[in-house]
């Protein structure tokens, strides 16, 4: 039995025994980069299996995506652990937001990707999701108390320094920005990822407060995600004006009351249904929802 299982075991025997659910000795010995690292794949796990998510894999289907499916995904997930543990033991090693720091995440992002494209054949299942998770980790491990907002703009300024052997390459995302003047994963990241901050985790909140289960609240935060964010991965595939379908789509969903309602759902199944017909996938929003999971999960350390 793992430590985690022998935690969870100790707690529902608690829980059946009547007594409060302690958290018991065990969990103060797991270090906190193996815990941080739990959290960011249960979240990237988490991400993967919240379904029905417009266009992308899910329990369902693997959307717009016919080099990927939900086993791929989760064996991506997992293949990240290595790498995020070991980015959060940097940022403890190091103590603070600083160029050296910057550089050995930077090294260890680019093994993370390695470890990732062996584990998929070569498919890119979570590039956008070790940059903002790798971030978040680190910005965590420096802090553990501080509170989500805190957290970003921590990780943002570890975003804005340079990242010295950084070899530049002709991405998606840069062909994208080049095209459209648009501000992609980078600058989300620099910019304290307000996408997250300003909306996925207030409406995932909201949500929840409003009685949604917390499969429509994840979708929710999703949808409130897309509704702001100027996605790469959309723009590469459909332009402009699939980025207009899919931010006035994911509007449409919310302002019907949300994925938990009726009328909510029928615009969530229009706004999937135009997402295939355009090839359009949103997995620089999907990576964003990891990233407010984590927060989520992180908030109670
Ligand atoms: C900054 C990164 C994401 C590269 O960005 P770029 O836009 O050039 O790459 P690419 O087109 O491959 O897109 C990356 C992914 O980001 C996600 N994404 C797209 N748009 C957005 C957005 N607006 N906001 C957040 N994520 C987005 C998508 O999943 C997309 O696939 C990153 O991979 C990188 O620089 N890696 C180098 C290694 C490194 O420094 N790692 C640090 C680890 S903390
Ligand atoms: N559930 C998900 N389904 C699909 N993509 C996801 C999901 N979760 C996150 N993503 C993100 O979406 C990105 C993959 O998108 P995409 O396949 O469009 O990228 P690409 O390899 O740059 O380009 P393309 O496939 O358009 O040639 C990954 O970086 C990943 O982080």
């Amino acid at each position: 039995m793992n430590a985690h299982n022998l935690i969870l075991e100790t707690i529902a025997v608690s829980v059946e025994a009547g007594l409060p659910a302690k958290r018991p000795a065990q969990a103060t010995e797991i270090p906190m980069a193996d815990h941080l690292a739990d959290l960011a794949v249960e979240a990237l796990i988490d991400e993967a299996d919240l379904s029905p998510k417009p266009g992308l894999v899910d329990r369902r289907s693997n959307g717009t995506h016919p080099d990927m499916s939900l086993a791929l995904m989760h064996a991506s997930a997992l293949s990240l652990w290595p790498c995020l543990r070991q980015m959060a033991e940097a940022a403890q090693t190091f103590g603070e937001i600083s160029q050296p720091l910057r550089a050995s995440l930077g090294q260890l992002g680019r093994e993370g990707e390695a470890a990732m494209l062996a584990t998929t054949g070569g498919v890119n299942t979570h590039r956008g999701a070790i940059w903002a998770l790798g971030l978040l980790v680190a910005a965590t491990a420096l802090d553990t108390q501080a509170d989500a907002s805190t957290l970003a703009a921590r990780a943002g300024r570890l975003a804005l320094l340079d990242d010295p052997v950084l070899v530049p390459q002709d991405s998606h995302g840069q062909q994208v920005r080049r095209r459209y003047g648009a501000g992609g994963a980078r600058e989300q990241a620099q910019q304290g990822f307000p996408a997250v901050i300003g909306h996925g985790l207030p409406q995932l909140q909201r949500s929840r407060a409003a009685g949604a289960s917390e499969q429509h609240a994840r979708l929710d935060a999703l949808l409130a995600i897309m509704a702001v964010l100027s996605d790469t991965c959309v723009l590469w595939r459909s332009g402009p004006a699939g980025l207009a379908t899919v931010q006035q789509g994911a509007l449409a969903v919310l302002a019907e009351g949300g994925s938990a309602t009726l009328a909510g759902r029928r615009q969530l199944r229009q706004l999937d249904q135009h997402l295939l017909h355009l090839n359009a996938s949103p997995g620089g929003a999907a990576d964003l929802l990891a990233a407010c999971l984590f927060f989520d999960k992180a908030g109670s350390l």
